[in-house]
This record gives structure tokens, C-alpha cells and sequence, in this order.
């Protein structure tokens, strides 16, 4: 879980750094390893707890389960070799 607040690009640059510097016990290296299949399954479920939240439980709850869907997205872009303007491009 997250501590320190930081931004959607902050963490995106600190994800980009983490692949390239594979620091041992990094859940972003474990995850790159395991792949886009792994990725994609972690996004659905996240996307899925996203939706369950905003139904049935609390805004802070549903925002946590957003900013875990937005890390989740931020792996795939990072295993996909996609910056941010790759994404820009298309809001
Ligand atoms: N923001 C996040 C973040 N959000 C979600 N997650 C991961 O997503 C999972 C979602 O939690 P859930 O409780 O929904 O899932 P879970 O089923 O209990 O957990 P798992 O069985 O999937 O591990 C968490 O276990 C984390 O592994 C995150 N992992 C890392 N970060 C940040 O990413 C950066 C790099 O992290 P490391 O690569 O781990 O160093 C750091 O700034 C972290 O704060």
C-alpha cells in the first residue's frame, strides 16, 4: 500500500525506474516478470473491485480501489514499453 502522496506522473516515472533498476522485493519487478497476462488479470480485478466499491461501499473505499486500478493501468503501460503522451494523445 502506498504511504507517501504523490502524483499519477510521479509514480509513472517511479514505475519506468523501477524496470530498469530491478530493485530486489519490488511488487512492479514481480509483476513485469509475470507478464502481460498476469498484468491484464490484476486490472480486471481491480477494475471489478472499482465498480463494487462504488456500488456498496464508501467514497474513500472506491478511491482506494481507484488509485490501485490506476497502478495496475501504469504496469501494463510500463510492460507495454507506452509513456504517458502514448495515452495523452488519445483523452
Ligand atoms: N501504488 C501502488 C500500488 N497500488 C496497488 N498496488 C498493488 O496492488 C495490490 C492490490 O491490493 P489488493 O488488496 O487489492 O490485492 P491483494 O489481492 O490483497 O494483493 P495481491 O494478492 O495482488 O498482492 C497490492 O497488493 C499492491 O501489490 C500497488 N503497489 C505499489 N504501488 C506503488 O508503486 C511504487 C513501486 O512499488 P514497488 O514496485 O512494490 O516497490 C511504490 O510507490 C508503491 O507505493
Amino acid at each position: 500500500m502506498p504511504q507517501d502522496r504523490k502524483s499519477f506522473e510521479q509514480l509513472f516515472a517511479e514505475l519506468r525506474q523501477k524496470a530498469v533498476a530491478r530493485p530486489e522485493g519490488s511488487g512492479t519487478v514481480a509483476a513485469l516478470e509475470a507478464g502481460v497476462h498476469a498484468i491484464g488479470k490484476k486490472v480486471v480485478e481491480e477494475a471489478a473491485e472499482v465498480w463494487m466499491a462504488a456500488e456498496y461501499q464508501s467514497r474513500e473505499e472506491a478511491a482506494e480501489e481507484i488509485s490501485q486500478l490506476l497502478y495496475h493501468l501504469q504496469v501494463m503501460m510500463v510492460a507495454l514499453d507506452l509513456d504517458l503522451d502514448d495515452v495523452y494523445r488519445h483523452l
